[in-house]
């Protein structure tokens, strides 16, 4: 594994919340992408609570309803917030294959495919993303296990391959609209997500 170090850190006070979280940098990740890790609290590095996002600009930043990004980040900044943990947060947008093509799959999805049967109809994988980024980011801050908050049992997988135990999977909340609900489904049918629709 590549030998990646902290950077620096700055404590970033988050209306979200109510909190203050600290801003991590890294030198030496094996990607051109610039991943960032928020502590929380006191974190406490033996056992930590861990979320993984995947950046989502449409849903993180502009509340899309498309999907259920932007309440299960606010969901995980709170609960870390009240716990202490640590938010890695990923900057693989639209599951790795970026904004634009994100938005050629939803114009794809507005005419009847699936998430992931769009992904492929534009030559992408089903799903692009890397987390080994995150399990680098988690070995520089010396977390080798933690309590991961996802519903994705890939997440799990992927981290278990790069060195990181995961203690047990804490489910998210289950943010169902009327405009994600076929997002969601895609993702219990094809991609085992651990959620109850
Ligand atoms: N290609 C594509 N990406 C999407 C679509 N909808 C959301 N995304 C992306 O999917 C990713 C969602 O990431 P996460 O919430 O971390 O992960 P997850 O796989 O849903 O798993 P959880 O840990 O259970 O939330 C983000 O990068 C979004 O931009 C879509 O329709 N097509
Ligand atoms: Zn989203």
């Amino acid at each position: 594994m590549t030998h990646i170090k902290i950077r620096n850190q700055v404590a970033i006070p988050l209306s979200s919340g109510n909190c203050v979280g600290t801003f991590i940098s890294f030198s030496g990740l094996s990607s051109n992408h610039e991943h960032i890790a928020i502590r929380f609290g006191s974190a406490e590095l033996d056992n930590p609570l861990v979320r993984i996002h995947s950046e989502c600009l449409t849903g993180d930043v502009f509340t899309s309803q498309r999907c259920d990004c932007g309440p299960q980040l606010n969901e995980a900044i709170a609960r870390l917030n009240e716990e202490g943990g640590l938010l890695i947060y990923l900057r693989q947008e639209g599951r790795g294959i970026g904004l634009y093509a994100k938005l050629d799959a939803y114009r794809l999805q507005d005419g009847g495919l699936d998430t992931f049967e769009a992904n492929t109809h534009l030559n992408f994988p089903e799903d692009s993303r890397d987390f080994s980024h995150a399990a680098q980011m988690l070995h520089a801050l010396n977390v080798r296990r933690c309590r991961l908050m996802t519903n994705n049992p890939d997440k799990v997988i992927a981290l278990k391959s790069c060195g990181i135990e995961v203690d047990y999977a804490i489910p998210t909340g289950v943010f169902v609209t009327e405009h994600n609900r076929h997002y969601l489904q895609a993702k219990v049918a094809k991609k085992n997500h651990l959620i109850d629709l």
